[in-house]
């Protein structure tokens, strides 16, 4: 699957519907047993969730894009399918979200892209369920430090603390996570899925059980003032950063 929503494949409500849909489709297809994602933008797997979405929106409109955010993570987090990250660009926020949801990461060796959970450096809090995929990843300890710093890694830094699984030069990133697939559909995909869903149960039950409680957490959260004014200045960080 090549994500595709120019210029930073943020994730907006609109695209995360599309890529559900798609990712269900494979899922109902016994033929297909993985998925390879990336991304088919210059420098950037995905920007992380559209921050647009969350900037002067209704209370509504908001809820309708957390269940579409939580609806993404359910479908690849609990996926049956091998699934493998071919990071070929920055994955900050939702984007390095996405990426630990997969089964193995390859990261394209390139020292000017990053990789991290940096909510916090916008003003706001990764949730419960970012979290815990995050300790799932990396560990307790290291988790902390990297969620109250909002700590974005380099590839190789991301490679030490075993944030990503592999660094490729960004030309041989494609064939390797295809050569990675054909190791990991060599074990019988009953055994391996059931190992899969065992070790991440937990988190996707605690998820499933308070599916409107985070809804409802997220919206009164995201539409309180001094979180749109932390947003509104980050935006404009962004584009002034650009000029
Ligand atoms: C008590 C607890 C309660 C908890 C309740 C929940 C709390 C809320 C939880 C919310 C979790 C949020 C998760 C997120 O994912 S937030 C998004 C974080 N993303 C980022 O910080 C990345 C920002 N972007 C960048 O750093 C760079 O754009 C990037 C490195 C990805 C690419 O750089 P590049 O130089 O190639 O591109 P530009 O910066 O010039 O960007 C091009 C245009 O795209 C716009 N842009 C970039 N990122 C985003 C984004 N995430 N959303 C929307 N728009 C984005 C950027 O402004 C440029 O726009 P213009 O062309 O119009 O200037």
């Amino acid at each position: 699957m090549t994500l595709q929503n120019p210029p930073v494949n943020s994730l907006s409500l609109d695209f995360l519907t599309e890529f559900c849909s798609a990712l269900e489709k494979l899922e109902m297809d016994k033929s297909c047993r993985g998925v390879i994602l990336t991304s088919g933008q210059p420098k950037v797997f995905s920007a992380g969730l559209d921050i647009m979405e969350m900037y002067g929106k209704s209370p509504e409109r908001c809820g309708e894009f957390w269940r579409a955010v939580q609806e993404m993570w359910l479908k690849l987090y609990s996926s049956n399918m091998v699934i493998i990250a071919a990071i070929n660009g920055s994955s900050p926020a939702g984007g390095c979200l996405m990426s630990m949801t997969c089964d193995y990461r390859i990261m394209a060796d390139n020292p000017r892209y990053s990789i991290g959970l940096n909510e916090t450096q916008l003003g706001i809090v990764a949730p419960f369920w970012f979290k815990e995929t995050m300790v799932n990843t990396v560990g307790h300890r290291t988790t902390e430090i990297a969620l109250q710093l909002g700590q974005l890694y380099s590839p190789t830094e991301a490679l030490d603390i075993g944030l990503v699984d592999k660094l490729v030069p960004e030309d041989q990133i494609i064939a390797t996570a295809t050569q990675t697939m054909t190791k990991w559909l060599a074990v019988p995909d009953h055994a391996r899925q059931i190992t899969k869903s065992m070790m991440r149960k937990p988190t996707i039950d605690k998820l499933m059980s308070k599916r409107e409680p985070d809804i409802q957490n997220f919206v009164s959260f995201i539409t309180k003032d001094p979180i749109q004014k932390s947003l509104g200045l980050y935006l404009s960080m962004l584009k002034k950063r650009k000029s």
